[in-house]
């Protein structure tokens, strides 16, 4: 008879907790997920990919602006925002189908609810109490919501997706992924946006000559950007609008209002306290290079051990820790150059160190990079421009760092984050051949 019930119990099917059920039952483990919401996680459901979705839409709607540059004259047609999100929640729906369908084809027990965990071995669900010889917290992140009166007039990334209506006019309070992402989405849709954040500046872990190159971007289209500024506290007015007050003194009215001033981890109901599971600054679950706790039985992955909060994060971290338990392949996680991308419009996407990160580390690095118009934009008569930036080591001559704003960025960055991966120099760029006409061709034509 096994000692426990299961071999892996997980809390939460998101990201890095079915990617971890999955491996672990096709290598032959006894594996339990509990979910208390829907199947997918935040990236699936309330995420990534709806949020991808919507993207496409506002390009579309964007593009649409354009159509008589080419021929299309007298076909406006008007935006349904209710058929754009009964559209998106279908495909999100089809999605979580196919990851229950991958936990059932696995044999992996789903629970419903809740979990806490009630010893190094034991958690309890939905009124069962279960027993497991490694327990995994991959219970993600929740949106934070500040501290400021008249909080519950304000919604989140969680309810963008559910609103019954294009708000005429909204003010983003946050500078980071989910504000730059959903201003950009909103203004192409028709809303009124205003984003104010509390620093000078937005997304600071990007280059800030790009970022820079994206707030003026962002002003042209007509997106009010407040920095150095915050919000004083909410209220309905009488016409049902909200009224807000901010820290200059300014008052402004919004239909609607969204905060997205970063995500905490999610243990409010895990009893991690009671079982002596350590967690850090932000709630943060404290884990070791093997993704192991304080406690020997109990390991965390993804959102919920606040490090990079990037679905391919939390995907490798389950991987690979189900890899090293249940296949006997223990494999050690590279967290320096991970790419990533706001999907702002036009996108940024980013690999390796800024020009500002590279020189405070003290490395001579020469520059460079390309300003140009790409050619749709021409031929759209739109005067938006693209950037693209190489920060090189002077003295290897190794890539060490790529940001490119424009169109398709986070496409093109993909691939070139394999090469600089890979150790390619800036001549092995030069040496390359331009594909033309492409917008990524500019990578190898950098002089
Ligand atoms: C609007 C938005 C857009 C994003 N866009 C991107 C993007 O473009 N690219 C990218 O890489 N990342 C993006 N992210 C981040 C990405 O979604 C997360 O990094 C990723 O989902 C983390 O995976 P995870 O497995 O750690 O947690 P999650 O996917 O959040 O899964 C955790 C699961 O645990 C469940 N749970 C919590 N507590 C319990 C409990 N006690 N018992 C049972 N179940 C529990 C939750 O309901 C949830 O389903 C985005 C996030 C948001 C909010
Ligand atoms: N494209 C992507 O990969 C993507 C998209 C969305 C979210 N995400 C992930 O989700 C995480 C959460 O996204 P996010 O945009 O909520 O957070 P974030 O960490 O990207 O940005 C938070 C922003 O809120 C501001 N802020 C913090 N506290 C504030 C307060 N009290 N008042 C006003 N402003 C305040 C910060 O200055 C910052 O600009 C991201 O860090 C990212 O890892 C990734």
């Amino acid at each position: 008879m096994p000692q426990f019930d299961y071999d892996l119990f997980v809390i939460g099917a998101g990201s890095g907790g079915i990617r971890a059920a999955r491996v672990a039952a096709a290598a032959g483990a006894r594996v339990a997920v509990a979910e208390v919401s829907r199947v997918g996680g935040t990236c699936v459901i309330r995420g990534c990919v709806p949020k991808k979705m919507f993207v496409y839409g506002a390009q579309f709607a964007k593009d649409g602006r354009y159509r008589e540059r080419l021929g299309w004259a007298g076909t406006e047609g008007t935006f349904d925002w209710q058929v754009l999100r009964d559209n998106v929640s279908a495909e999100v729906s089809r999605l979580e189908g196919l990851y229950r369908q991958t936990l059932f084809t696995h044999n992996i027990n789903l629970f419903r609810g809740g979990a806490r965990i009630v010893g190094p071995n034991a958690v309890d669900v939905a009124g069962s109490h279960l027993t497991a010889e490694k327990i995994l917290i991959a219970s993600g992140a929740k949106p934070t919501i500040p501290d400021v009166h008249g909080v519950e007039h304000g919604i989140t990334s969680n309810e963008i997706f559910e609103l019954e209506s294009l708000p005429r006019s909204i003010v983003i309070i946050g500078g980071g992924y989910i504000a730059i992402e959903f201003a950009g989405i909103l203004n192409s849709l028709g809303s009124e946006v205003t984003l104010l954040n509390r620093t000078h500046t937005i997304l600071r872990s990007y280059d800030a000559e790009l970022t820079a190159k994206l707030v003026d971007i962002y002003r042209a289209r007509g997106i009010k950007l407040l920095f150095s500024t915050s919000l004083v506290g909410a209220e309905r007015d009488v016409n049902g609008r909200i009224a807000m007050e901010l820290s200059n003194g300014d008052h402004l009215v919004a239909d609607a209002l969204m905060f997205a001033v970063g995500r905490s981890p999610n243990i409010t109901a895990l009893g991690l306290d009671e079982v002596g599971v350590a967690t850090g600054p932000n709630d943060g679950v404290t884990v070791d290079a093997e993704n192991r706790t304080s406690v020997a039985s109990i390991f965390a992955v993804g959102d919920v051990t606040d490090r990079i909060q990037l679905t391919p994060v939390a995907i490798r971290e389950g991987h690979a820790l189900a890899d090293r338990f249940f296949n006997n392949r223990p494999a050690d996680i590279d967290y320096t150059a991970v790419p990533s991308a706001v999907f702002s419009d036009p996108p940024l996407a980013s690999v390796g160190l800024s020009e500002a990160a590279a020189k405070a580390a003290g490395i001579e690095v020469d520059i460079f990079s390309s300003d140009f118009r790409p050619m749709k934009h021409a031929l759209q008569g739109s005067c938006e421009r693209a950037f693209y930036k190489m920060i090189v080591d002077r003295a290897s001559g190794a890539v060490i760092g790529l940001h490119l704003l424009g169109p398709e960025a986070p496409e093109i960055l993909q691939i070139a984050a394999v090469a600089m991966r890979a150790g390619a120099t800036k001549q092995h760029f030069d040496d390359t051949m331009a594909l033309h006409p492409t917008m990524a061709e500019e990578l190898v034509l950098l002089r």
